[in-house]
């Protein structure tokens, strides 16, 4: 019998005494995400962070750490001016968040300026997103997602889909509305599931023809309009692997059980050797960011727990 080790990381709901803070934050980021005027106000106080044609800006320190710098709005005004470019520009920037210190956090993409130029005077560089995750800290890393997710929503969403006619961002950009057909347009997400099946002894990993060589996944599948999470679980192991771990070849090209011992050899893989054309040359699972490879860690866990 197949388990689910886990659907997903359940909250464990509670009042805190200390939520005060929490309320308090969550309603001042509503304020600036719906009044366009706290909004411009919050920016001139905000912390920016820049992307190149949606590839964060990293700073290395001394330490060999490396950092999001959040800059300035001023900082950021110089930075256009310098390169002479308008100064005004900066107001485009897209609201992410906020601090516990309550100052509003924006990214900003300068993809029309020269990269060179702004990494110089930023004394940074442009990373990939999926190299970024490698290299900077854990809270930071959902930051720069963000950031990159709602710059991309902007940059995709132009137009109308009704009239063809261009949109228009609020200050926020908590949305877009066409004037010519009234529609509002909000940032769109795609909800998945992920799961990691285990028969007791052994779990179940699946890779697709798109996987770097010899990397194995936990399932993972996008739900469908109307449908609950456990019931697009249900859907895609179905989908995926069958009653007799038949497999999908369309969406995986395998799926395999792999046991503890496996599994706990391919955890400790930070770079997999690679062959001479720079293939992997053994099994290994997704990186410590992803979720797929907490749902693995924690299985392995479990496991040495029973034993
Ligand atoms: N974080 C992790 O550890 C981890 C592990 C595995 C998969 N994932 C991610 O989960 C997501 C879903 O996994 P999957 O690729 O196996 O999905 P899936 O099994 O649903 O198959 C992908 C197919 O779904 C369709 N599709 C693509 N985008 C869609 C969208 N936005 N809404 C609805 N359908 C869409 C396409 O036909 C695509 O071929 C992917 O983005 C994948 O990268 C994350
Ligand atoms: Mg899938």
């Amino acid at each position: 019998m197949l388990q689910p080790l886990r659907i997903l990381f359940r909250p464990k709901w509670m009042v805190s005494r200390s939520s005060g803070s929490y309320v308090s934050r969550m309603r001042h980021l509503n304020k600036i995400k719906e009044e366009d005027e706290a909004c411009r106000a919050a920016l001139q106080s905000g912390n920016i962070f820049l992307y190149h044609k949606l590839a964060p800006l990293l700073r290395r320190t001394d330490s060999g750490i490396y950092q999001l710098p959040a800059l300035q709005t001023k900082d950021v005004e110089e930075i256009l001016e310098k390169l002479g470019e308008d100064k005004e520009m900066v107001k485009e920037s897209i609201l992410i968040n906020c601090t516990e210190q309550n100052e509003a956090q924006f990214s900003f993409d300068v993809g029309a300026i020269e990269q060179a130029a702004v990494e110089e005077l930023c004394r940074g560089t442009f990373v990939d997103l999926r190299k970024a995750f490698f290299l900077l800290r854990g809270s930071e890393a959902p930051l720069v997602a963000r950031g990159q997710a709602l710059l991309r929503w902007h940059q995709t969403n132009g137009f109308c889909s009704s009239t063809g006619q261009p949109t228009q961002r609020n200050q926020s950009g908590s949305q877009r509305v066409c004037h010519s057909s009234g529609i509002t347009y909000y940032p769109k997400m795609s909800p998945v599931v992920i799961v990691l099946l285990s028969d007791g002894k052994r779990c179940l990993l699946g890779r697709q023809s798109t996987f770097p060589r010899g990397m194995y996944s936990a399932l993972a599948g996008f739900c469908d309009i109307g449908e609950t999470m456990e019931e697009a679980l249900r859907r895609e192991i179905a989908e995926e692997v069958g009653l007799e771990v038949s497999v999908d070849k369309v969406e995986l090209e395998d799926a395999r059980w792999f046991s503890l011992e496996e599994v706990q050899e391919a955890l400790t893989i930070k770079a997999p050797p690679r062959n001479n054309k720079g293939e992997p040359t053994v099994f290994w699972v997704p990186p410590s960011y992803a979720i797929a490879n907490r749902l693995i860690q924690e299985w392995a866990n479990q496991q040495h727990l029973k034993s």
